[in-house]
């Protein structure tokens, strides 16, 4: 004889069948309707076309989200072997077929069937500016050569252009502060210190700038949602090498047989030739006459004279604004945080001074030792530099601490604001990203609508509430629950 278990019963068993059918039903709609898709990309391609050298940099970012809130971030760089586009003045064509091998890299990286709808955009910058200056016909058929290279590719290619010195200062910006997540967030941005061959720019936003000062300073943005009046100032010449050449033509002015230079090793000596020294729009008007073919170029290795002849390349006589950093340039007052790259980095990356918590006299005296070292000894420790790098950088380290303190006015208060960068999230800094971020119109004025909950919070509340519907449905249906007797049932 069996005891019958009242849940048997037919009102019971359906009930609880079509509860549990509703459960996973409803589950199952509101995890595949707001399951994220998987995740396929969009990807994007920027030619950064500098004075030492040109890089490609791919980028990638959702497909579903490309008009707004998705987060762009670089895949891959490839840089260009040889010297930087306008260096192919005289041969024009090879400035196009130097950027084949990096096309190529970047048709194996991005997926063929994205290949057409990629853009691909050719960035040039102080390089091209200075040979637009010397020779604006030479500058246009390099133009034209890489334009006909990269009209081969499979990419939507969109054309090559000179950036102005403006549009690099506040690319770079974007860039830095779009990977710092601090444009969506609204909060305080990060300045920009971009050290290029060339040229060098300095952008951020000051509460004391509102553009009215010098307006060829300034830039302003909308980003989402929020107002930015940015300072910006690209200064030509006062990048790494061509203010090397300016402290050079500062130091040979009455055409010397040879110089004896303290921003160089004791024990260096090199045969610098005067037509290549001034062959360059920022010292070619200052060129001796009656100089000898070449001049030799002799270290002396000392640090307050280094200090003395790099000072001397900037004007600080004339400023007819309320404040100026060099030049005659305005600069409003420094104001927050500052991320330093491209040569900033590589130089104090290698002199071992990015920490700038040590104090500025620290940095200093470090540099001076380094810069007294013999030339041979430097060669011996660093057998794996490549040999122009290592006989600058004493004199880039210099030229790097005058800039920023004689210059731009940072303090020893001040100095620990600036952050040493190369990459940031695994993107490089610089103005490349910014750059596409504005072609693309990826970075709203507008702060875009998010939803309330993320999509793992709406599939429990979703599912919580169901469960909590379905124990409500089995209570209210309390009058029909099979009632248990006493006696035990006998079947
Ligand atoms: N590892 C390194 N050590 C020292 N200097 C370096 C190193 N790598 C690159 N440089 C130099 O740093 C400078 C800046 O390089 P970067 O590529 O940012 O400039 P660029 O884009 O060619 O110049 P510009 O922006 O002025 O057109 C150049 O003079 C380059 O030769």
């Amino acid at each position: 004889m069996k005891e019958k278990n009242p849940w048997h019963t037919p009102v019971t068993i359906i009930i609880t069948v079509i509860g549990v059918i509703a459960i996973v039903a409803l589950v199952t709609v509101a995890v595949l309707q707001n399951r994220p898709l998987t995740q396929k990309y969009k990807y994007g391609i920027v030619l950064d076309a500098g004075s030492s050298h040109t890089a490609l940099y791919i980028y990638q970012w959702p497909a579903e989200k490309d008009n707004n809130t998705g987060r762009v971030e670089q895949t891959h760089s490839c840089k260009v072997k040889g010297p930087g586009i306008s260096s192919y003045a005289s041969e024009p064509w090879k400035a196009g077929e130097s950027l084949k091998d990096c096309i190529e890299d970047a048709k194996r990286r991005v997926p063929e069937k994205r290949h057409d709808e990629t853009p691909l955009y050719l960035g040039a910058t102080a390089g091209m500016r200075l040979l637009s200056i010397e020779d604006s016909s030479a500058s246009n058929k390099v133009f034209q050569a890489v334009e006909q290279s990269l009209q081969k590719s499979p990419f939507s290619f969109q054309g090559a252009r000179l950036l102005s010195g403006q549009e690099e200062g506040a690319f770079g910006w974007v860039t830095v502060n779009y990977l710092d997540d601090r444009l969506k967030q609204g909060l305080e941005t990060t300045g920009a210190l971009d050290l290029g061959g060339a040229s060098t720019q300095i952008s951020f936003v000051s509460n004391n700038y509102d553009g009215s000062e010098s307006p060829k300073n300034s830039v302003t943005f909308r980003l989402y949602g929020n107002d930015y009046n940015l300072y910006t100032n690209s200064f030509l010449c006062y990048g790494k090498d061509q203010a090397l050449r300016l402290t050079l033509a500062q130091q040979t002015q009455s055409g010397p047989r040879s110089i004896l230079d303290p921003c160089f090793h004791p024990g260096y000596n090199e045969t610098v030739t005067y037509s290549d020294l001034y062959d360059s729009p920022c010292v070619s008007d200052r060129k001796p006459q009656g100089a000898p073919v070449t001049f030799t170029h002799l270290g002396q290795g000392n640090s307050s004279q280094c200090q003395d002849v790099v000072k001397s390349i900037f004007n600080f006589t004339h400023c007819r604004y309320t404040q100026c950093s060099f030049n005659g340039v305005f600069q409003p007052l420094l104001q927050g945080p500052f991320g330093a790259f491209s040569a900033y980095y590589f130089v104090m990356n290698f002199l071992n001074l990015t920490d700038t918590s040590i104090p500025l006299e620290v940095v200093r005296k470090r540099l001076s030792i380094y810069c007294e070292t013999p030339w041979d000894q430097i060669k011996q420790r660093h057998p794996d530099v490549k040999l122009k790098y290592l006989a600058e950088y004493c004199f880039s380290g210099t030229y790097i601490l005058t800039l920023l303190t004689k210059g731009y006015n940072f303090t020893s208060e001040s100095y620990p604001n600036i952050k040493f960068i190369k990459k940031i999230k695994g993107s490089d800094a610089g103005w490349t990203l910014g750059y596409m971020l504005n072609l693309t119109n990826m970075i709203p004025a507008e702060a875009p609508d998010s939803p309330l909950l993320p999509h793992s919070g709406y599939v429990s509340i979703v599912t919580v509430i169901t469960v909590l519907l379905f124990v409500l449905l089995i209570f209210s249906l309390r009058p029909f629950w099979p009632r248990c007797s006493k006696q035990p049932q006998i079947i």
